[in-house]
């Protein structure tokens, strides 16, 4: 594929779950790993105040005050299970994860052209910015404790549910407003349509990114690869 060429690009979003990192990373690792190690981690450590928090975050999403902290965890479970973007699980996913890449057990998957372009961009001045449901945290992990090593470095900053759901608009708005940037000068890279379109409501560049096992074929301008895009 010929290489996209866009000098009007000053910043650049990315998604991560399939457009820098395998789904099956996500899906295969990551997410059951969360379903082992979450249940005993919220029994030891309910009283720890960012915990607490949190517990009270989902028992507020379950609509129930007087929910059990079991109650709470098969919630959790059945997040996991559904794949349910809820900024709760996330914020406690990521806490477990920590351990997980602290103690080797894996490392953040990137694909092999993510790295050496993510090094480029940043030192040709595009400023880099990550926009995951993945928590802030989690996101920091995974670049942090990449394949590559710390990539942590290349980021000006990084986007979650707080700031909105990745399918709306309005969370794209915020993310321009937040980059003090014009929309148009700003791109962002997904694998998901009803990303890409929101992003492209809201102003922005879009790029989508056809890994293997994504569908092509939407009004977007698609890459296979990191590698295809020149600033
Ligand atoms: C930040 S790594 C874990 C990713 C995650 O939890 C997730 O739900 C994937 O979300 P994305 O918005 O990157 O598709
Ligand atoms: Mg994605």
């Amino acid at each position: 594929m010929a290489p996209m060429s866009n000098p009007t690009v000053r910043a650049i979003v990315t998604d991560i779950e399939g457009t820098t990192t395998d789904i099956n990373f996500v899906h295969k690792v990551l997410f059951p790993y969360a379903h082992a190690k979450l249940p005993d981690f919220l029994r030891e450590n309910a009283e720890a105040p960012a915990v607490a928090e949190q517990i009270q975050a989902v028992r507020d999403v379950m609509q129930d005050a007087d929910a059990s902290l079991e109650a709470v965890i098969a919630t959790l479970l059945h997040w996991i299970d559904t794949d349910q973007k809820v900024t709760p699980l996330k914020a406690l996913q990521g806490m477990v994860w920590a351990d997980g890449y602290q103690r080797g057990n894996f490392t953040g998957h990137l694909y092999a052209d993510v790295a050496p372009a993510l090094r480029q961009w940043q030192a040709a001045g595009v400023a880099l910015y990550v926009y995951s449901s993945g928590s802030v945290q989690a996101q920091k992990l995974l670049f942090g404790y990449s394949d590559e090593g710390d990539l942590t470095p290349l980021f000006s900053g990084y986007f979650d549910t707080h700031i909105g759901h990745k399918r709306e608009a309005v969370a794209y708005q915020r993310i321009v407003e937040a980059l003090d940037l014009p929309a148009e000068s700003i791109l962002f890279l997904s694998d998901v349509v009803e990303e890409l379109d929101a992003a492209k409501q809201a102003g922005m560049q879009t790029l989508q990114l056809v890994r293997e096992g994504t569908q092509a074929g939407t009004a977007h301008a698609c890459v296979e690869s990191f590698a295809d895009i020149a600033l």
